[in-house]
């Protein structure tokens, strides 16, 4: 090859190699350009799939035309209707709804759905019929926080749910909570001894009968003062601090979860602080009787109970787990309901003379003076169970029950029911029934009486909630409401103070009926006199100290 050939290919070569290497960067400049492309699209093109897919979905499912029930129109845009829903005794703004928006009432809260069933014929279909689908509980961040996760009450509905309701059933179904009458009955007892003494300071004693009973069925009759005070006190702090929502950011960080996460010396991040309280409060509530129980086992002194029985048999640290949740739940479920229905007793008892009269007639036929009502005389008493049943209605301890969650979308009565939304059952409403219940407000217990005097089918059992969800612990309040009610009306006269605490004696008793979960009704007076000498010496003898 010649010198100028080689040249000539050089420059062929060189040319080629450049037009290579531009193809090259061209190339390369493609698909720089393409991957950036598609990185871009992908995700376009997914969202806009999920767009049209959802909007397609939503062409063709049924809840299209559907709309949510009626009610307020929001007056926040952050927090919806938040606002109207936090005033004092919900219940009654949401019964006096009904009359505007009908029984089934939709609102807003911050983002959370929220239907209000007030007629009991739609709870029983929904949360009764339905069960399948209505049973969750709200998630609800401050319930983490603060460790209250063990509460069978704020549980989701799943494996562990069903774990709990497994014991509530083994322990408290009816045939289980004969076992507890004796318990009952010595309490009782303790209780007429106590209102002998210091019949003014009825409300505390009413509200330590209550205690005594499930400490007693739970722990045994042997816990120490000592335990006993400090448990009684840590539920009374854990129990207030959780549901008197004391601040309004705990609100907030359940409406709006990422909040979790900022640090707790960040504005507006206080919650963190109380949490925290709570949950200190809350783990040492939970371990002080086990502790008892669990060393009284190992020295052989624990004295016989629930808990021993169940913790004999226990051999798994899920279980063990399971079993104290589950009796703390109790105590803290309990102990306040038990309560309200006992002290709304003693408030219409010195405001409705007349029934208390019935019932006291009914009373001394049926049991006579010489000896004390048990179990025994409950199926002989129709007057006495229909006035324990009109308490119930007249102050019903949860006004509204704990919010059942939608877990799938529902149509209901043509109304789209969302799922997610917050199924509250006002309960209050349901007692206010004026087709049912004519005169509501008034105390008759007749309305639970057919014309010959027999009990008819309503037991009012709807105070106990609804479905799935449906208090594990009636039977047993059954029982103690029932056994400490006809033990007072047996042994004393409940009248109106005519002395005492003006304040008190002047005040509305139905004004102040307490806000929260569970409402007890508000500080009020009555004079309670023994009967006679007679059942001074009954009283005397029956109590155990
Ligand atoms: C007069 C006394 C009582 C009343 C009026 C009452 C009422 C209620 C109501 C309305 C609910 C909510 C039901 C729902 O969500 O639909 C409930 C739940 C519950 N109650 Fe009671 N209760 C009383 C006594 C008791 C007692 C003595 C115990 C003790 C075992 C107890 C344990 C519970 C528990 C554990 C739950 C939660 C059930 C769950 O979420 O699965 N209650 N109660």
């Amino acid at each position: 090859m010649s010198g100028n050939d080689s040249n000539v290919n050089i420059s062929i070569l060189t040319h080629t190699q450049r037009r290579l290497a531009r193809l090259d960067e061209r190339t390369m400049a493609l698909s720089d350009f393409t991957v950036s492309l598609l990185l871009a699209i992908g995700p376009l093109t997914g969202v806009l799939f999920a767009l049209y897919t959802s909007y397609t979905n939503w062409l063709g499912s049924p809840f299209r035309k559907v709309s949510y029930p009626p009610g307020p129109s929001p007056n926040s845009s952050l927090s919806k209707n938040r606002q109207s829903v936090a005033s004092s005794q919900p219940w009654k703004a949401y019964t006096e709804w009904t009359k505007t928006f009908g029984n089934i009432i939709y609102l807003k809260s911050y983002r959370k759905d929220v239907i209000i069933l007030n007629a009991i014929e739609d709870a029983r279909e929904m949360l009764d019929g339905r069960c399948a689908f209505y049973s969750d509980r709200a998630k609800n961040v401050m319930t983490d926080l603060t460790g209250w996760n063990f509460n069978t009450q704020l549980m989701p509905y799943g494996q562990e749910w069903r774990g709990h309701r497994k014991l509530y059933q083994q322990c408290f179904r009816p045939k289980a909570s004969v076992a507890y009458r004796s318990i009952q009955t010595q309490k009782s007892r303790d209780l007429l001894s106590d209102l002998l003494d210091s019949p003014d300071e009825f409300r505390a004693h009413c509200a330590r009968a209550s205690s005594d009973v499930i400490l007693s069925i739970l722990y045994g009759d042997n816990l120490s003062t000592e335990v006993n005070e400090s448990f009684v006190s840590l539920a009374n702090q854990a129990t207030s601090a959780y549901t008197d929502g004391p601040l309004p950011e705990s609100n907030l960080v359940n409406a709006i979860p990422l909040l979790r996460y900022l640090p707790p010396w960040f504005p507006g991040a206080e919650f963190h602080r109380l949490a925290l309280a709570v949950k200190n409060t809350t783990s040492e509530l939970l371990e002080i009787p086990m502790d008892f129980i669990g060393k009284g086992l190992l020295r052989g002194t624990a004295s016989p109970s629930l808990l021993v029985d169940l913790l004999e048999n226990c051999y798994m640290q899920r279980d063990f787990e399971r079993i104290k949740n589950v009796a703390t739940t109790t105590y803290l479920a309990g102990v306040n309901t038990t309560t309200s229905s006992v002290l709304a007793f003693f408030l219409a008892m010195s405001q409705f003379p007349e029934a208390q009269r019935k019932a006291r007639q009914e009373i001394d036929k049926v049991v006579g003076s010489s000896r004390l009502p048990d179990f025994e005389d409950r199926a002989s008493l129709p007057y006495m169970e229909a006035l324990f049943r009109e308490v119930l209605r007249w102050r019903p301890p949860m006004p509204l029950n704990s919010a059942h969650v939608a877990t799938e979308d529902d149509i209901y009565n043509g109304l789209h029911i969302p799922k997610g939304a917050r199924i509250v059952a006002n309960i209050w409403a349901m007692t206010r029934n004026a087709e049912k219940y004519p005169d509501p407000e008034s105390f008759l217990p007749d309305r639970f009486l057919d014309e010959q005097g027999k009990l008819n089918s309503d037991d009012c059992s709807l105070v106990f909630g609804f479905g799935r969800r449906i208090c594990p612990g009636r039977h047993l309040a059954s029982a103690t409401v029932w056994l400490i009610m006809v033990s007072v009306l047996a042994t004393f006269i409940i009248s109106e103070n005519t002395a005492g605490d003006e304040s008190l004696r002047d005040a509305d008793p139905d004004a102040g009926y307490a806000d929260g979960h569970v409402s007890l009704p508000p500080p009020f007076t009555c004079t309670i006199t023994a009967r006679n000498r007679n059942v001074t010496d009954l009283v005397r003898g029956a109590a155990k100290s």
